[in-house]
């Protein structure tokens, strides 16, 4: 039986572009970001890729990549899900900032802690331990089980709610988790064996 779960980050947002904090603001893909979305699904597509049924966050950004990497598929109108513990982490004060600016403020190891530890949460916002949090039950209830059931699944999201589930799956550990780096429109698929760990990983990179 095949259990496939495809982990898509959403293409580059308006925000991504000015390089601004986006966190749980909702700016939608700029026209590159409907682009790189577009060849996530052609690039799927050449691998024989098809789904039974897709999860995103309540998030334009994730859900538009989500709908697009469909299009390239000819899967539009598969069941799709849209639920907030999807989301991107939280990124509370910081959100609408510009990163360089940031760095300037508070210094680069400062916004590097917030940005990529495992339990430092940027001010009034979520660390990605609390991301993990809420990312992970979400997964082990509704994601995980239809994988397990031979269900082709795909997750449309973001940086880091999909780098909490990658944690999970690659067994990353809270020193190595900062090195991990998502970028947007770059698929990873990975199918699990019967006691749901890791069978094989295939990262979809750009050409
Ligand atoms: O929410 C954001 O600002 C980003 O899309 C992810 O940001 P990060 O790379 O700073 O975690």
């Amino acid at each position: 039986m095949e259990r496939l779960l495809v982990l898509a980050r959403h293409g580059q947002s308006e925000w991504n572009l000015k390089n601004l904090f986006t966190g749980w603001k909702d700016p939608g893909l700029t026209e590159l970001g409907v682009e790189e979305a577009r060849a996530a699904g052609r690039r799927l597509k050449a691998k024989g890729v098809q789904f039974d049924v897709a999860f995103t966050s309540d998030l334009t950004r994730a859900q538009r990549t989500c709908a697009l990497i469909l299009e390239e598929l000819g899967q539009s109108g598969l069941p799709t899900h849209a639920d907030a513990a999807l989301n991107e982490r939280d990124y509370g004060d910081l959100s609408g900032l510009n990163k360089d600016d940031a760095r300037a403020k508070w210094g680069e190891e400062q916004v590097h802690v917030w940005r990529r530890s495992y339990d430092v949460p940027p001010p009034g916002g979520e660390s990605l331990k609390d991301t993990v949090a809420r990312v992970l039950p979400y997964t082990m209830r509704e994601i995980l089980p239809r994988v397990m059931r031979g269900e082709r699944v795909l997750v449309a999201a973001h940086g880091n709610s999909l780098r909490a589930l990658v944690m999970v799956l690659d067994g990353l550990t809270t020193e190595t988790i900062p090195g991990l780096e998502l970028h947007t429109g770059v698929p990873l698929v990975y199918r699990l064996k019967d006691d749901t760990t890791v069978a094989s990983k295939e990262v979809l990179d750009r050409d």
